[in-house]
């Protein structure tokens, strides 16, 4: 038997969708905190296998979700490619900056990402043995322009002013970044697909600040060069694309890119992306993340909704942006009844 989320991967249309959540393995489960506490903090239980293989486990143990993901982040990246990279408790990541050509040129070579990313890739070994055999097992990686934005910014940013002022000040040299991360993010997937990830994602969390011909160099071009790469070195590994906010642009992304399915955020409805969106594949989504903390009848309701909107094709389940740690994990239990009874 297939696993129903490769199976709505390929295109079947099924009669209760697969469902999982972003950052399901996180700070709103108890065990979660137990456990990177043990580790010390985040980007050790990142590099350590066990434990990061743990928490990848947890929430499937809870809640019995289709998928689970590997625990990582997607700034373990520009780490490998050799950015130094810190989280501040409480504020978020801190990476030292790149802002001009100079700064592009004295990255690593993208073969040496390997050495620092090893133990990634010895997680998704731990976790292809003891997974369930109906649970899929998700790899990932940020998509080339959201890494950006951290790399230059050297953190988070409202409206990822200094990526855009780096791209306006010199395309080229901001060109040769992307294309850098594009390569490094080939060389990462395809190690995570050999170490045991049957589904990939490309979280590109800040595509909507993308525009115009911006959009189609830093958001499209990019995610089309690596899914076109995986597909040749990985034939049947199925791709999931997140241009979170992309509005207008997830019409025809998926065709644009070779992506497999589109994941959607909560800022477009179930309704619209069902006759827009899902005429070209396997569409994702998209409850508002708030649901997960506010509950009640909203949350079943609402759940119940998209997944009606969604019925007539194939369809995943899921957030429209990770699970905050504020949610309450008897939520989560109340959205998976709320789908499968809709
Ligand atoms: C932009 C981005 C990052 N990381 C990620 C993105 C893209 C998706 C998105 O838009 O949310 C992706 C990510 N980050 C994490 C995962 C693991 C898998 C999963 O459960 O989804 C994944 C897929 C763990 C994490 N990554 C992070 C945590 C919290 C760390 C902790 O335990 O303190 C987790 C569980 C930290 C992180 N990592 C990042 C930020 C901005 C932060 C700080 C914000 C926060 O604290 O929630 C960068």
């Amino acid at each position: 038997m297939t696993k129903v989320l490769l199976r709505a991967l390929a295109g079947e249309t099924l009669p209760t969708p697969p469902i999982w959540m972003m950052r399901q393995a996180g700070r709103y489960l108890p065990e979660y905190r137990a456990t990177r506490a043990k580790a010390g903090d985040f980007l050790s239980l990142c590099y350590n296998p066990e434990l990061a293989a743990e928490v990848t486990l947890q929430p499937i143990r809870r809640f019995g979700f289709d998928a689970a993901i590997l625990f990582a982040d997607i700034l373990l990246v520009p780490q490998a490619l050799g950015a130094d990279l810190w989280f501040v408790t409480g504020e978020g990541p801190r990476l030292s900056t790149i802002t001009d050509a100079k700064g592009v040129g004295a990255l690593k070579p993208v073969e040496d990402i390997h050495e620092k990313l090893s133990p990634i890739y010895e997680t998704l070994r731990i976790l292809s043995g003891e997974l369930p055999k109906e649970t899929a097992l998700i790899g990932f990686a940020g998509a080339p322009w959201t890494v950006a934005t951290y790399m230059v910014a050297g953190r988070g940013t409202p409206d990822q002013g200094p990526a855009h002022a780096f791209k306006t000040a010199d395309r080229a040299a901001f060109s040769a970044l992307i294309d850098r991360i594009t390569e490094a993010t080939i060389l990462y997937l395809s190690a995570q697909i050999e170490a045991g990830a049957e589904v990939v994602k490309l979280f590109d969390s800040w595509a909507g600040s993308l525009k115009g011909e911006d959009f189609d160099d830093f958001a499209l071009q990019p995610a089309r060069r690596i899914i076109a790469a995986l597909k040749e070195r990985h034939p049947g590994i199925p791709v999931i694309a997140f241009p979170r906010q992309a509005g207008e642009r997830y019409i025809g992304f998926a065709d644009a890119t070779g992506a497999d399915c589109v994941a959607l955020d909560n800022s477009v409805s179930a309704e619209w992306a069902a006759s827009k969106v899902q005429v070209s594949g396997c569409v994702q989504g998209n409850l508002a993340p708030r649901h997960m903390v506010t509950g009640g009848e909203e949350l079943v309701s609402e759940a119940q909704r998209i997944t009606r909107a969604l019925r007539g094709g194939p369809h995943i389940f899921n957030l429209g942006h990770g699970i905050t740690p504020d949610a309450d994990p008897d939520n989560v239990a109340r959205m998976i009844e709320a789908v499968r009874t809709a």
